[in-house]
């Protein structure tokens, strides 16, 4: 019988080598060993999401109890390592001499014998060490320090203290290693707040409403996998973060408009637009990705949602005359990604310093382009999953100050009066380390010109 060790290890090699998405492979992986109980399928996901977050201080123990140089050691010995340390560091439930015991198991099963010492007396040397650690200091090298102790490469921790400070950088910091709250959007399409608790409650659930929006929940028992209830099935929810519903209800679609979401991926803003039009008008959900179409289509179909129409392509190629012109256009665009860590904790670790910058330039590009698709006195939405300024408020201002016929609306104008404390300036800002939602930046335009 495979164990939930084994399993964690075999998906963090998988993740190393490409960029899926680890709850995917987790999916796969219960799927496939349908003997693994409860508890093994709870320590699975926490081993692999425990090991991606804290990755950072895990190679720094290996780094510094390895005498070699980080080069020299194999990507496969790399990882079994972090997973031991992982258990011997930071999980209290695993007794320290079981992780070190089944980590040289596994070496004896697939490495050569010297390699087996050195995994050996680097884990035995670090349960006798632990926790007396030698942390670089936080005085004399404070970016060095945060990046360490909370696991962030040290690029990110040293743009986030330029442009943040330090107290913000490190309540950020230490907020990307929790476990983020499981969020449910309810489908008014299909139920209400009250049948679904009812209903999960039944099923063994609990959840509770959200704080900040009506039309969500939040689950008690995170660990669970949501999408096998009967409830899910019957499309009477949504799995989305309070801050990403936040999006569609700053773009305020009406029963009867017509609207394109122009980066719609697998369709969660998509599914929550038709459910604030109440399944009237149309929405033209676009993205490069057609497989990413394929879940959509499913997704929404499950919602009893029949106003979608989707265009598998790329939207700097796309023009008004394919598709015509829209009451509001939402562009959700790709992003780095690092406001919503806490679900993502492998993003840190994919991303490149220059990325900020990077996606900087093609999301101006795509937001010039979402606008040649509003009709005049429409609006337009931009929103993001990230906390960069060069991929929020330096995109949004280049926009405003490069095109004519376009007034800045408040992004916080058409949202609940709990959310309104979330709105910076115009825009509509959310961090998890501050209001325990995903980070989020929302920025909005009406359209006050014809376009050429
Ligand atoms: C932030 S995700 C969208 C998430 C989606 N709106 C949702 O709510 O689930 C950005 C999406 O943009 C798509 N994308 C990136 N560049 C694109 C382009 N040039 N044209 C169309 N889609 C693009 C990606 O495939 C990705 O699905």
């Amino acid at each position: 019988m495979i164990t939930a060790r084994t399993l964690a290890y075999q998906i963090l090699l998988q993740l190393d080598r490409a960029p899926v998405h680890p709850d995917r492979l987790i999916r796969t992986a219960i799927d496939r060993h349908a003997g693994l109980d409860p508890r093994d399928r709870a320590l699975l996901t926490e081993l692999v999401y425990g090991v991606l977050r804290w990755q950072g201080r895990l190679d720094w123990y290996i780094d510094t109890l390895a005498g070699m140089k980080p080069s020299k050691i194999d990507a496969a010995v790399r990882i079994l390592l972090r997973l031991a340390l992982y258990q011997v560091t930071l999980l209290d439930r695993v007794p320290a001499h079981a992780a070190v015991n089944e980590a040289v198991k596994s070496a004896k099963a697939a490495l050569p014998r010297h390699v087996v010492g050195f995994v050996n007396a680097l884990l035995r040397e670090a349960v006798r060490r632990h926790p007396d650690w030698d942390f670089p200091s936080a005085r004399e090298n404070p970016v060095c320090h945060l990046a360490v102790t909370t696991s962030h490469p040290e690029w990110l921790v040293r743009h986030l203290l330029a442009e943040w400070g330090p107290e913000e950088t490190r309540a950020f910091c230490h907020a990307g290693n929790t476990v983020a709250p499981l969020v449910l959007r309810v489908n008014p399409l299909k139920a209400s707040v009250e049948k679904v608790l009812a209903r999960l409650h039944s099923e063994g659930i609990e959840a509770r409403p959200s704080p900040l929006l009506e039309n969500a929940v939040r689950v008690r028992s995170p660990r669970m996998d949501i999408t096998q209830t009967e409830t899910h099935k019957l499309g009477w929810f949504q799995i989305q973060d309070e801050a990403s519903q936040l999006v569609s209800l700053a773009v305020g679609p009406k029963p009867g408009e017509r609207i394109l979401d122009l980066c719609a991926g697998f369709g969660g803003k998509t599914a929550h637009l038709a459910a604030l039009m109440e399944n009237r008008g149309e929405i033209v959900s676009v993205d490069q990705a057609a497989w990413k179409l394929e879940d959509l289509r499913r997704n929404i179909e499950r919602q009893g949602i029949a106003i979608v129409r989707t265009i598998a392509a790329d939207a700097l190629g796309l023009s008004p005359s394919d598709t015509g012109l829209f009451d509001r256009v939402l562009l959700d665009a790709p992003c780095t990604g690092f406001g919503v860590l806490r679900r993502n904790p492998d993003i840190k670790w994919r991303r490149h310093p220059k990325d900020p910058h990077r996606f900087s330039r093609t999301q101006k590009a795509l937001l010039r382009q979402a606008a040649r698709f509003v009709k005049r006195g429409g609006t337009l939405t931009y929103a993001t999953c990230t906390v960069f300024a060069a991929e929020n408020e330096d995109v949004a201002e280049d926009f405003t100050a490069s095109q004519t016929g376009w007034i800045p609306e408040p992004a916080a104008a058409k949202l609940p009066e709990t959310c309104r404390n979330l709105a910076e300036g115009p825009y509509l800002k959310t961090l998890p380390h501050r209001h325990d939602v995903d980070g989020f930046f929302i920025a909005c335009w009406r359209n006050i010109e014809d376009i050429p």
